[in-house]
């Protein structure tokens, strides 16, 4: 896999990371939401330099301008419901992708500590020889991603697979590295060391979704 930490180099990537992650600030849903959208034009800037492109000819209203455009065959899939923001910020900049979209959430079991991975809503078109970018704006134990690409498979077999966090755990950056096909790409905001006994990033920000939407009752 090859895994991309934007967070290595100093940018004002860090200060959006910063403000999600700090427990005033991030009070603020809708600023809270914002930079997770504002992290995802700039993963997904970053990405479009590994894409593929081809000549074109423009015509301005003074001549003719020779560019590479991208080739459009993106489909945008984002894992409900934390990354609806992030799908946000992707779509911002991918104007013409196609969108799928899946579900999936934590199913506590009797121990309050184990969960599996419920997969139910799936709406997406063809992946065959697409451009896949799956989206989710945590990357704890890896379980949601993996789950949900296997869910993807019949849809069929993208060309090319990238992955797209804000935040990540090493434990789950390994998970989908020992999971995705090798010439998968992970765009990653942050890589955080650890995961806490109930499978949250530390010191990572706390529960993405219920921060961006509020908190959900749990079933
Ligand atoms: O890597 P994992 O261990 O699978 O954890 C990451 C998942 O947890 C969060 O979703 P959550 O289950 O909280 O659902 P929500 O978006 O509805 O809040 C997050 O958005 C990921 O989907
Ligand atoms: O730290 C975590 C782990 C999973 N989901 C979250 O929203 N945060
Ligand atoms: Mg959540």
């Amino acid at each position: 896999m090859h895994i991309h930490n934007l967070s290595e180099n100093n940018s004002i990537l860090n200060t959006f990371i910063s403000e999600m992650r700090d427990t005033t600030i991030q009070r603020d849903r809708m600023r809270f939401r914002r930079n997770i959208e504002r992290i995802g034009e700039i993963l997904g800037y970053e990405l479009s330099k590994t894409l593929r492109y081809h000549a074109a000819t423009v015509e301005t209203p003074l001549g003719q301008c020779k560019m590479d455009l991208l080739n459009n065959d993106i489909v945008l899939c984002s894992i409900l419901r934390a990354g609806v923001p992030l799908h946000n910020g992707l779509l911002n900049y991918f104007d013409d992708a196609e969108n799928a979209f899946i579900s999936a959430y934590r199913h506590h079991k009797e121990n309050p500590d184990s969960f599996e991975i419920i997969v139910e809503y799936l709406a997406c078109p063809s992946l065959e020889n697409k451009t896949l970018i799956l989206a989710d704006p945590m990357l704890a134990t890896g379980q949601s991603m993996v789950a949900t690409f296997e869910a993807l498979k019949p849809f069929g077999t993208p060309k090319n697979i990238h992955l797209v966090s804000v935040i990540g755990a090493q434990e789950g950056v390994n998970y989908v590295k020992n999971n995705f096909r090798e010439d998968t790409h992970l765009w990653i905001a942050a890589i955080d060391n650890k995961l806490s006994e109930k499978g949250y990033i530390v010191p990572g920000l706390g529960d993405a979704g219920d921060l961006a939407f509020g908190e959900k009752v749990q079933h």
